[in-house]
């Protein structure tokens, strides 16, 4: 049989469903703009890297409310539908996961996911925000704090997301809640060419100039946690509107003005705390601030963060054990205290993530009596550079762990099936992971790692205990 000019819509159409097959199919539908294409009940998405408005508009949103699966083109409206119908009709919440590598188009499919489900589930414009505008609005308050410039893609997210979208017995969204997992805290403090750190910060340096003199923020190429890169601006973004756009979706999530002021001032604070530098003091292994540059930052930062310039320098220069007998105040290096002050700037920033990720679910309320929920899940891709650190080994063994899950929904289970009900089915060879998460899992990778942490000198080298641990 010869292939469709056009190609075919569903992979299971195929008369070869090989590799070579499906990429030629995916190939010849992207050449005609057609970016969706399933896979039985899944659907490819491959993308466009470019708006394709139409795709997207009311007019689209209308005609998969309730089309029946497979009727119309491939649409990640129809599998938003599906998930939400199924609710309605069988009382069962749903989750629908989106996967792919770093840069694929997960966050945009969420989004649009996201959108599509407040179309079906929203309530009539009434006074106010309603639920749904909020859990929109809060794409945009998320991706300033927890996304950045990476050498994949100029927005990529930085953390993981799992979206419950919660509705009542009539299928009207009736709440939401935004769970994240594992911010990509090193970021604050290290970034490499061509890379950026989180959008915020740019986006806070680009402020009106009364906000600037506020902050007393200068420009980016000023502070060290932003220049260690060359790259500053992104093309075909204005970081001076995404901060006005910012300020409005704070907004409309609930974020209050003095709140807002607060988290910019700890935005403006960690960029000082960067410029912090220190030199040798009087005693043996102990330090002062650098100069007056230095000075200058700390009594900013200390401002901004509303605490004592005095016991802020303490906390950095020195380390305090507190024992069962008593509490012992130690002395730091230039060296110790400069990763005292990194360490420092990490956790307020990723604690601030978590407050707003705690503000923005108590703004948009939960729903306790909710009936079901529909889950979207957007999880960092997978990701190998030149050079890769822990963050991506979390991030690369998270997307092996979700690859499983899928080969034991789509294959394991399904051929369990078969062999249940006795169909003659010859086994369809698949590339199977378990041997990659077993290797992580079972042989103890991550103890391994945490023990080699906890015996780490502050000479920043990892002490080889390799030889001394056998594997179980
Ligand atoms: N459906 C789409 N329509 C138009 N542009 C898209 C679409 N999907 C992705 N893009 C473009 O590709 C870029 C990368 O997409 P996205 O940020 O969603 O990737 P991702 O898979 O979430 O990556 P990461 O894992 O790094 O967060 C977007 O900023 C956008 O420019």
């Amino acid at each position: 049989m010869e292939a469709a000019a056009g190609g075919v819509d569903d992979m299971t159409k195929l008369s070869y469903l090989h590799e070579p097959g499906v990429l030629q199919n995916l190939a010849t539908r992207y050449e005609l703009n057609e970016i969706y294409t399933y896979t039985g009940n899944i659907l490819i998405a491959v993308n466009p890297f470019q708006r394709l408005q139409h795709l997207y508009d009311s007019h689209m949103m209308q005609q998969y409310k309730g089309a029946p699966f497979g009727e119309l083109s491939p649409h990640v409206f129809a599998v938003a539908d599906v998930a939400y119908r199924a609710m309605i009709h069988e009382g069962r919440s749903n989750s629908i996961l989106v996967s792919g590598e770093s840069g694929a188009g997960k966050t945009e499919t969420t989004k649009m996911l996201m959108q599509y489900l407040a179309y079906l589930g929203g309530r009539a414009a009434t006074e106010g925000r309603t639920v749904e505008q909020q859990v929109l609005e809060s794409n945009p308050v998320l991706e300033a704090f927890g996304n950045a410039k990476t050498v994949r893609n100029n927005n990529s997210s930085r953390f993981g997301k799992f979206v419950e979208i919660q509705f009542d017995k009539h299928g009207r969204i009736s709440g939401a809640a935004v769970r994240t997992y594992l911010l990509e805290r090193s970021r604050v403090c290290q970034i490499s060419d061509p890379e950026r750190n989180y959008h915020c910060f740019y986006l806070l340096c680009a402020a009106p100039q009364e906000e600037l003199d506020k902050y007393k923020l200068e420009n980016p190429r000023t502070y060290h946690y932003l220049n260690k890169s060359n790259c500053y601006d992104l093309v075909g973004v204005s970081d001076a509107r995404e901060y006005l756009a910012t300020r409005r979706a704070m907004d409309i999530v609930g974020i209050s003005t003095q709140e807002q002021d607060a988290i910019f001032r700890v935005v403006a604070a960690i960029l000082h705390i960067g410029n912090i530098e220190f030199a040798k003091g009087k005693e043996v292994d102990s330090s002062v601030l650098k100069d007056d540059k230095s000075k200058f930052h700390l009594e900013t930062a200390a401002e901004l963060l509303m605490c004592d310039p005095g016991a802020f320098t303490d906390a950095l220069c020195k380390r305090v054990m507190v024992t069962p007998e008593e509490v012992i105040k130690r002395s730091l290096d230039p060296y110790s205290a400069t990763i005292s002050r990194d360490g420092f700037a990490k956790t307020i920033y990723s604690r601030l993530f978590d407050w707003l990720v705690d503000k923005i679910n108590s703004s948009i309320g939960q729903d306790a009596n909710s009936k079901c929920l529909i889950g979207v899940l957007d999880i960092y891709g997978f990701e190998s550079f030149k050079s890769n650190s822990f963050e991506q080994f979390c991030i690369n063994y998270t997307n092996e762990k979700l690859q499983q899950h899928f080969n034991q929904h789509v294959f394991k289970m399904e051929q369990e099936e078969y062999t249940k009900e006795q169909i003659d089915w010859s086994y369809i060879e698949f590339v199977d992971n378990q041997d990659v998460l077993d290797l992580i899992e079972k042989a103890s990778v991550m103890l391994i790692w945490s023990c080699c942490c906890r015996v780490q000198s502050n000479t920043s080298q990892l002490v080889p205990i390799w030889p001394k641990l056998s594997f179980t």
